[in-house]
């Protein structure tokens, strides 16, 4: 079942189009990740969606009594207070009932890492921290959608790493759209992909159709030399080209396997150090969505 349906929403400043007429859905318990260049439009988009701004055209549906949870990209904190009178501020604010706000608080901070700063303010802390308590907030009420504009983008490799653990444990709970710039991370928690440039959705679908539309499969063997790579790919047998000191041969249906690469490696005395089967990985992708539309 869809929770939110998006049809031709567009948005205007001025002269400038930053939403130009998208549509998509979110199904119940997805995960979708808003992809794009900078400028591309995914502040703007997830601030319709928020409530926050209102669309010039198009319409956003949501499913009746649907609670939205939002996690902006720059946060905006009161240093003075505590985590935990910040969180119970934020879920009172979105309708839970006083006596519930101090323990739902308690329970999300204890989810998000940081129950034993609760009583801390906010002024002290880093931004990891920051992050996780602008999740806490966002999740206090248990909201059935959840937007996350760059919920990791600012975090180091463990930050990234923990926050995306959280972020995955919510899956099921709750239906997730977020935008992101670590394409790695959003490789891993993807039902849908929306890839928007210049405010239009040029890509969308789930991780396995987008791979397959730019897969290019291909062998890469990699050598201690560049003499060694031209030397490959003056005289293999398939069409090759010079990477560096790699050699890569696309895979087309009729071929080659890997095995014949090796076979072919094993009667030349080559300097190899490695051969692998690659595909496009999702950043490959963004980089041939953002070059080619
Ligand atoms: N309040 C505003 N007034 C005028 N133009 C705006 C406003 N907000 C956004 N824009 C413009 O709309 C376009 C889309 O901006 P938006 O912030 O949605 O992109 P984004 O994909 O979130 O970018 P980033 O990855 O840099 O955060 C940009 O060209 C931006 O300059």
């Amino acid at each position: 079942m869809n929770l939110v349906e998006v049809k031709s929403l567009s948005k205007r400043f001025g002269n400038e189009q930053a939403v130009d007429g998208i549509s998509f859905e979110l199904a119940e318990g997805s995960a979708t990740a808003l992809i794009g260049p900078n400028g591309a439009g995914k502040t703007t988009t997830l601030s319709m969606l928020a409530g926050l701004l209102e669309a010039t055209d198009g319409e956003i549906q949501r499913k009746k009594n649907l609670t939205i949870g939002f996690l902006p990209q720059y946060p905006r904190f009161f240093p003075w207070l505590s985590a935990l009178e910040f969180t119970e501020m934020a879920a009172k604010l979105s309708g839970v009932d006083a006596k519930k706000a101090r323990q739902q608080s308690e329970r999300t901070l204890g989810f998000v890492g940081l129950h034993q700063v609760a009583h801390k303010k906010i002024g002290g802390f880093s931004g990891g921290m920051k992050q996780r308590l602008g999740l806490a907030q966002a999740i206090v009420h248990q909201p059935s959608v959840l937007l996350l504009d760059e919920p990791i983008s600012s975090l180091d490799p463990t930050g990234r790493r923990e926050v995306m653990e959280l972020l995955k444990s919510l899956l099921g709970q709750t239906t997730v759209l977020y935008s992101t710039h670590i394409l790695n991370d959003a490789e891993e928690m993807t039902d849908q992909l929306l890839f928007l440039k210049n405010g239009r959705l040029v890509e969308q679908g789930s991780l396995s159709q987008v791979r397959r539309r730019y897969e290019d499969p291909h062998i890469r063997v990699r050598f201690e030399n560049t003499d060694a790579a031209e030397w490959f790919v003056r005289e293999a047998p398939w069409p090759t080209s010079v990477k560096g000191t790699a050699a890569v041969i696309p895979v087309k249906a009729e071929g080659p396997a890997i095995q014949d690469v090796f076979r072919f490696l094993s009667v030349k005395s080559l300097p190899v150090i490695g051969v692998e089967h690659e595909t496009a990985s999702l950043e490959d992708i963004f980089l041939k969505v953002v070059a080619g539309k």
